[in-house]
């Protein structure tokens, strides 16, 4: 069980919503995904306007906790304007603070990040803020009292897989809240690898809206985010230099 402040959640895999070829296809994966915490971008929506089409239209509300994000947010103020409008929606009293600092990368400004979460925690939001794989920042944040760390794999949207485990590593042993690997996930190996090195869990998005068939893809993803943590759990064998036999050879004739 993933526990975020004070929610507790069954599955370890977050999704978001955006950028699936359609509302139905989108339903199918999030259901296979099993997925509990959906994520969405508060600017797409229009979440006082029940008229428009919106992101979440066909799922059932019930079902899900969601996850607004700050995404298109550029300073501490928006993304703290971002998230209040959110709440004011009902829909959740979690955020993803998303606070971007380079049109190119994508990548988070640490600075107006910190500043975001900084004043979310004290209007009393559940905050898991969108962070680089920056060892020294996600300890700051924690120190602030976030309630779950998300770094990076890698760009967004680039599925390009974990580009520093080690990073990720050194976040994930001095963690003392979640640590949720966000961002740049391109395939099933890349969310297990995540899992099996000691995250908490994995949001991804663009590896299962863009694959050929997301609903596959979005099967797929849950297994691998299983699998990564039945094998964390069970704990890795060493890696060795150097061959050891299968099976022991002590006792018999030829080998003494
Ligand atoms: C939906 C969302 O929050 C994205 O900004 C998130 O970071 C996922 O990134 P990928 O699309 O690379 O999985």
């Amino acid at each position: 069980m993933l526990k975020i402040g004070q929610y507790e959640i069954e599955s370890r895999l977050l999704l978001g919503t955006g950028k699936f070829p359609n509302f139905s296809m989108q339903k199918q994966a999030i259901a296979r995904s099993g997925a509990k915490i959906l994520t969405f971008a508060v600017r797409r929506m229009a979440l006082f306007d029940a008229e428009q089409p919106n992101l979440l239209q066909e799922l059932d509300l019930n079902n899900y906790l969601f996850l607004p994000n700050t995404a298109g947010a550029k300073t501490a103020e928006e993304a703290v304007r971002v998230a209040k409008l959110a709440r004011a929606s009902g829909l959740c009293h979690m955020v993803k603070v998303e606070v971007i600092g380079c049109n190119e990368t994508l990548l988070p400004d640490p600075i107006e990040t910190y500043r975001a979460c900084e004043q979310l925690i004290a209007e009393g939001f559940t905050v898991l803020p969108y962070t680089s794989d920056d060892v020294v920042l996600a300890r700051k944040l924690q120190e602030l009292g976030v309630h779950a760390i998300m770094p990076g794999a890698s760009p967004i949207g680039s599925g390009q897989g974990i580009i520093n485990p080690l990073n990720l590593s050194f976040i994930i042993e001095q963690a003392t809240v979640p640590v949720i690997v966000d961002a740049g996930i391109g395939s099933p190996a890349d969310a297990a690898y995540a899992m099996e090195i000691g995250a908490d869990g994995v949001l991804l998005n663009t590896a299962v809206s863009g694959a050929k068939d997301p609903v596959k893809m979005a099967d797929a993803m849950r297994l691998a985010v299983e699998a990564g943590r039945l094998g964390y759990e069970a704990g890795r064998i060493d890696q060795k230099k150097y061959a050891t036999a299968s099976s022991s050879m002590k006792g018999l004739p030829h080998y003494g």
